[in-house]
């Protein structure tokens, strides 16, 4: 019998890998002034939407009665106030059908709604963004999508990533994270940039070109000691509080600087490299999205690693389109975790007795 979820993680990767392609060429061609103000005021750009477009056709096409949790959602799309709007709601309809109307490479299933020929009308690919408007919930099966995650990151050309998981009764089965920036090999930079991190539960996390080529397993190096270790945060300081992690940096004698990188590529660059990810709530309330975690904590846990918050409690990514109370992320290798957890613990206690 063959393993399972092996077809739900090619459909994933066939998805995100024809969702970076589009953000790759959309970035080079990039024109700022079409993006888009977003009520949570984070920018969204017309890859973003194309993107999610691109992804949530495939998935529904490959699994049709399985729902879809996306970021994004089409009502801006749905009546442009003027020409500028128009356009810009063209530009993505033929960005998402040249995408999935490319040609069919290994792994990719025609019956998946791609490949010549198979262009979408303009209410399909409004549909399809429309159909990750599902509330999540603990139980059946429901698929994360994050078309550009880092969308700050994509706009300055830096990291950004294209993330996909299934989670079926509130626990991630399947996650793949395509990172178009980030180093193939970071040893040997001269390799070029474009990796994607796959993970299957109970089946590891493999690392390997965006086209799928090259699949290394990978595991999170061991630490051997403190000199070695470093934290990994988020650039946006209005995302992950930079104070608290220096605090927690100071309590566990790092001695490294923190290394910021903007979206889940720092779960995947932790996957192959190591180190410490922190993401602590910045106290203005904000609640985390599952999309953001869900892909990431498959490819650490497959990795070796652990992911909690900073009670020491499992993510819950069966509470609805967000992780419930924000008590922040920790992402590290098993050998680290309970040393982080006793010093951000010290270091909340530490903060409390300050307020
Ligand atoms: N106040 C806040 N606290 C924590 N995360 C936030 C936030 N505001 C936005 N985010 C999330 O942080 C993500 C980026 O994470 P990072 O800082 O690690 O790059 C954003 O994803 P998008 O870029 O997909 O909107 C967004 O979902
Ligand atoms: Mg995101």
């Amino acid at each position: 019998m063959s393993q399972p979820y092996v077809t739900e993680e090619q459909a994933a990767m066939t998805a995100v890998r024809r969702a970076s392609q589009l953000a790759s060429s959309v970035f080079n061609k990039l024109v700022k002034a079409e993006t888009l103000t977003k009520d949570d005021k984070s920018p969204v750009t017309i890859a973003d939407f194309a993107a999610q477009a691109v992804i949530s056709t495939i998935l529904h096409n490959a699994f049709p009665t399985d729902l879809i949790v996306g970021e994004e959602d089409a009502s801006e799309l749905r009546s442009p106030n003027n020409a500028e709007e128009r356009e810009m709601r063209e530009r993505i309809i033929s960005l998402a059908n040249e995408a999935l109307t490319s040609e069919l490479m290994l792994g990719d299933n025609p019956t998946w709604g791609i490949g010549p020929g198979t262009a979408k009308s303009d209410s399909e690919i409004l549909d399809a963004i429309d159909r990750g408007n599902y509330q999540g919930g603990s139980q059946g099966r429901m698929w994360t999508i994050d078309p550009i995650d880092g969308t700050k990151g994509f706009l300055r050309g830096d990291q950004y990533a294209v993330c996909v998981s299934l989670i079926v009764d509130a626990q991630v089965h399947v996650g793949v994270l395509g990172c178009p920036n980030l180093q193939k090999n970071p040893e040997h930079p001269e390799e070029g940039n474009g990796c994607m991190f796959v993970a299957i539960r109970g089946q590891g996390t493999r690392q390997m070109t965006l086209s799928g080529s090259n699949p290394t397993f990978v595991k999170i190096p061991p630490t051997n000691s403190p000199e070695s270790l470093f934290l990994l945060e988020s650039v946006d300081p209005s995302h992950s509080s930079h104070s608290f992690n220096s605090t927690v940096s100071n309590l566990l004698k790092i001695t490294q600087p923190s290394v910021r990188m903007d979206s889940q590529a720092k779960y995947g660059s932790l996957a192959r490299s190591g180190g410490i990810y922190m993401r602590m709530p910045t106290g203005a309330g904000y609640k985390e999205k599952i999309w953001d975690h869900a892909p990431g904590s498959i490819i650490i846990e497959e990795a070796g690693g652990v992911v909690s918050d900073s009670r020491g409690e499992p993510l819950n990514f069966g509470l609805g389109r967000t992780l419930g109370d924000n008590f922040g992320v920790i992402a590290c290798g098993k050998d680290t975790h309970s040393g982080v957890l006793t010093a951000v613990q010290q270091a909340l206690q530490e903060e409390k007795s300050k307020a």
